[in-house]
């Protein structure tokens, strides 16, 4: 668990603090977004749990010991950490740059082979034409998927990921979100997020910690925030469209009801595609509803519109 007690951070020459009693919990195996407005503190938030930077008072702990007194090398070598421009070595092949930690910790070649092609079948690259190319004739999201790799490789118990996919287009950036969502969870990282963006926030995190110049306004599950803002400001920063988007938090198999006689109704959905996808799919051909079907493409309920509308204004489930 990483535990962030009453963490204030000032710069020297600055009036104003970067960040300002922050006081949050991160479970382990979870993920936890940090968002706000530019300037707000997230990049300094994050940076104090690897102590890229030190608090000015307060504390950080990782499973219970000061970041501040732990040895630098292991607490980073625990510590992967993802950067937007991902920072690749541009004269090392793929293969060196992913192997660069576990060369710094003196793996034999064969145990780095074999993790190096490992990493890379992970991330959804191919080693045999991936390896010794250099990064330059890669994709940006090709060198993401890279620098994923070489943060993962020591096996670190958290990963700090600094908008991940900021430079990335949309399509290919909804792709990787989806994959390295799913890596994480498998891998059961502990895992913190910046991002500047509502949607990846809301997809990627267990928990939202939404920031306002320096200070934690609310930290709690998506549905929640966005079920029920703390304030006006987390209420405007989310946007008037809160409850659509909540919608794509859950599943159409989530709220449906009983099976209906396949004449009587038009349309279906995977059980596993969001309430936000139902409706479009319902506005788009105006159903009153569709058959939810499982993976083999049976039908195993259905879902009325009337439902998905009343799944965007329900309480937020408790956790
Ligand atoms: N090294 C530094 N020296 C002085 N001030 C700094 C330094 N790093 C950050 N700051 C200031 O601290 C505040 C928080 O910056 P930080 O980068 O943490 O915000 P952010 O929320 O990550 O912003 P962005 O979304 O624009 O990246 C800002 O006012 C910034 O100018």
């Amino acid at each position: 668990m990483i535990r962030l007690e009453n963490v204030t951070k000032s710069f020297p020459g600055t009036a104003q603090a970067a960040v300002t009693g922050l006081d949050f919990e991160i479970e382990t195996g979870t993920t936890v977004a940090l968002i706000g407005p530019s300037g707000c503190g997230k990049t300094t938030t994050m940076r104090m749990i690897n102590r890229l930077e030190v608090p000015t008072s307060g504390r950080i702990l990782i499973d219970g010991r000061d970041v501040a007194t732990s040895e630098l090398t292991l607490l980073r070598r625990n510590i992967g950490y993802v950067i937007q421009h991902v920072g690749l070595f541009p004269h090392m092949t793929i293969a060196r740059n992913v192997a660069a930690v576990p060369r710094l910790l003196g793996w034999d070649k064969a145990r780095t082979d074999r993790r190096v092609d490992e990493l890379l079948h992970l991330v959804g690259l191919d080693p045999a034409t991936m390896r010794a190319r250099l990064p330059h004739e890669l994709s940006g999201g090709q060198r993401q998927r890279v620098g994923f790799a070489r943060a993962l490789a020591a096996d670190p118990d958290i990963m700090l990921m600094d908008e991940p996919f900021g430079a990335i287009d949309p399509i290919t950036r909804v792709r990787l979100q989806d994959e390295f969502k799913e890596i994480l969870r498998a891998v059961r990282k502990t895992v913190v997020i910046v991002t500047h963006d509502l949607d990846e926030a809301i997809k990627m995190g267990d928990r939202v910690a939404v920031m306002r110049d320096g200070r934690l306004l609310q930290y709690d599950t998506p549905d929640a925030i966005l079920a029920r803002p703390a304030d006006f400001f987390v209420e405007s920063f989310l946007g008037p469209d809160r409850a659509i988007r909540r919608l794509a938090l859950r599943t159409a198999g989530s709220a449906m009801g009983p099976r209906r006689e396949a004449a009587t109704t038009r349309g279906s959905v995977d059980e596993r595609a969001s309430l936000h996808l139902a409706l479009s799919l319902m506005l788009a051909d105006d159903l009153p509803g569709l058959t939810v079907t499982n993976a083999a493409g049976d039908a195993v309920g259905y879902l009325e519109r009337e439902s998905v509308v009343s799944a965007a204004r329900t309480e937020a489930a408790p956790v």
